[in-house]
C-alpha cells in the first residue's frame, strides 16, 4: 500500500481528500462544503494552554452521534485499573512471549493486559498489555475512552485504518493513536500474525521530551512522527463500534462506517514513527548513562521531571565508553520499569529476555546485568563495538505497576526469573582485620 503523510510532531495540520471540502476560514459554517458536518475532536479542555492544547476538527458524512446506545460486552483478557488489589509482590517479574492463538482472534481479542496503575476514571497511570493475533478486525472499529494507545510492534506489519487516514507501522516502527480517536487494525502481511505491546497511557498525551543540553535537535525529530492524510469510506451496512470506556468495553452498531472523515484540520492526530530515525544520544568518553537519555516520548505528570509514563528505546549503537562497565548498571528505582524486546539480545541479558517477551522491575526493586553478562563486560577488552540488531524498549513509570492475575498465572510467566542473578558471587577482595 502506498500511504502519503504530513510530516512533524503535533503539527497544525490540514487535509482533504476531496479537494476544497475543508471550509476556508471559519471551523463550522452555516453549510459545510459537501454537506459534510462539522465535529471537534477534543484531546485537552479548551483553556489548556496554547503550548498543550490539542484538537482538530472533522468534516464527515454523519456526525459521531449517528449510532446505537452502547451495551456491555466481554473481552477476553484487556483488564483495567484499579485492579482488584492485593498488595503487589516485589520480585523482579518477566514473561515470555505470548504464544499466537489458534482460534480466529483480532486485535481487541489479543490484547493481553500484564499490569497496570493509576485509575481510568482519574486519568491517571497507564495499562500496558503484550499483544496476539490472527486476523484482521472486520466489520468493527474501536475507540478508547480510557487512553491514548501507543503500539509497538514487535512481530507483524500492521495497517491501522483510523478516522484521520492511515498509518502503517512495521517492527522498529511505533503508532500512537489519541484518546477517543476511531481505528481498525489490519494485517498487513501475507503472514496473517501479529505481536506487540500497547501502552495505554491514561494520563497526559505523549510529548517529545525538552533536549536541555543537548540543544535543539536529537534524539526522536519532530519532522520524522507522521500522521496520515485524509482518508474516507461512504460505506452502509452492519458495523460495530467498540468503546473502551471506565475500563469496560462496550458495543454500538451503526449502519455505515464510522471512518467517514472527508477532511480534516488540526493538531489531534494519530501519528507513527519509525524507531531508526532516532538519533541515539550517549558517552563518548565513560560511564553508562542514566536511559533517560534514550527517551523518545514522555507522558508528563503533575511533578516536573517525573513521568506518568516515559518511553524509552535501546537502540543499535556504538559503545565506545573507556575504562566502564558498559552493559546496565545494577539498579534500585523510585519509578517502576516495564521491559519489552523488539529483536536481538538486550545488553543486560545474556540469556532469557527473549523478542515478545516482557520483564518488570518494580518501584525499588533491585535489577541489573545478569550474572552472564556481568562476568562478560568485567573483563571484556573496551574496544569500540558496535552493538547489532537489538531493540529493547522500557515504559517507565511515576507509580508501582500491579501485574494482572492473568499474567501472573500465565504460562508465559518465568517462575525462577531471580535465578539470573544468584550466580552473582562474592569477589570481594579487600585485606581487612576482623572487628569484634
Ligand atoms: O535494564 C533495565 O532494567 C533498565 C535500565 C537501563 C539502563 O540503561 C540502566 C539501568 C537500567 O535499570
Ligand atoms: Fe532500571
Amino acid at each position: 500500500m502506498n500511504l502519503s503523510f504530513q510530516s512533524g510532531f503535533r503539527n497544525h495540520f490540514s487535509t482533504e481528500a476531496l479537494s476544497n471540502a475543508l471550509p476556508h476560514g471559519q471551523n463550522s459554517p452555516q453549510r459545510c462544503p459537501y454537506d459534510l458536518y462539522a465535529e471537534q475532536l477534543s484531546g485537552t479542555a479548551f483553556t489548556a494552554p496554547r503550548s498543550h492544547n490539542l484538537r482538530s476538527w472533522l468534516y464527515r458524512i454523519r456526525p459521531s452521534v449517528v449510532q446505537s446506545a452502547f451495551e456491555p460486552m466481554v473481552v477476553r483478557n484487556a483488564v483495567s485499573e484499579p485492579f482488584q488489589s492485593s498488595p503487589v509482590n516485589p520480585t523482579p517479574m518477566r514473561w515470555g512471549a505470548l504464544p499466537m492463538p489458534s482460534e480466529p482472534t483480532d486485535f481487541i481479542d489479543g490484547l493481553f493486559t500484564v499490569c497496570g496503575n493509576g485509575d481510568v476514571r482519574t486519568q491517571s497511570g497507564v495499562a500496558i498489555a503484550q499483544y496476539a493475533f490472527n486476523r484482521s478486525m472486520v466489520g468493527r472499529f474501536f475507540y478508547n475512552a480510557d487512553a491514548e494507545m501507543l503500539l509497538v510492534p514487535q512481530m507483524g506489519t500492521l495497517t491501522i485504518r483510523t478516522e484521520f487516514g492511515v498509518l502503517q507501522v512495521a517492527p522498529k516502527s511505533i503508532a500512537v493513536i489519541p484518546r477517543g480517536v476511531k481505528f481498525q487494525v489490519l494485517l498487513a502481511d501475507v503472514v496473517m500474525q501479529a505481536r506487540g505491546y500497547v501502552c495505554e497511557n491514561h494520563g497526559a498525551p505523549f510529548e517529545l521530551p525538552s533536549l536541555g543540553p543537548i540543544g535543539a535537535n536529537g534524539l526522536a525529530n519532530p519532522r520524522d512522527f507522521l500522521s496520515p492524510v485524509a482518508a474516507f469510506e461512504d460505506e452502509t451496512g452492519v458495523f460495530e463500534l467498540v468503546a473502551k470506556f471506565d475500563g469496560a468495553f462496550w458495543r454500538a452498531s451503526l449502519s455505515h462506517s464510522p471512518l467517514d472523515v472527508v477532511a480534516w484540520h488540526g493538531n489531534y492526530a494519530p501519528y507513527q514513527y519509525d524507531l531508526t530515525l532516532f538519533n541515539a544520544i550517549n558517552t563518548v568518553s565513560f560511564d553508562h548513562c542514566d536511559p533517560s537519555i534514550f527517551t523518545v516520548l514522555t507522558s508528563p505528570s503533575a511533578v516536573a521531571g517525573t513521568a506518568n509514563v516515559d518511553f524509552v528505546v535501546f537502540p543499535s549503537r556504538w559503545m565506545v565508553a573507556e575504562h566502564t562497565f558498559r552493559p546496565p548498571w545494577f539498579h534500585r528505582n523510585v519509578m517502576s520499569e516495564f521491559m519489552g524486546l523488539i529483536e536481538g539480545v538486550y545488553d543486560a541479558k545474556a540469556e532469557g529476555f527473549v523478542p515478545g517477551g516482557a520483564s518488570l522491575h518494580n518501584c525499588m526493586s533491585p535489577h541489573g546485568p545478569d550474572a552472564l553478562t556481568f562476568d562478560k563486560a568485567s573483563t571484556a577488552e573496551l574496544k569500540p563495538e558496535y552493538l547489532d540488531n537489538t531493540l529493547a524498549f522500557m515504559f517507565e513509570t511515576q507509580w508501582l505497576l500491579q501485574p494482572t492475575a492473568q499474567a501472573l498465572s500465565a504460562q508465559t510467566f518465568e517462575k525462577n526469573y531471580m535465578n539470573v542473578w544468584q550466580g552473582l558471587d562474592k569477589k570481594f577482595s579487600g585485606v581487612y582485620d576482623d572487628v569484634e
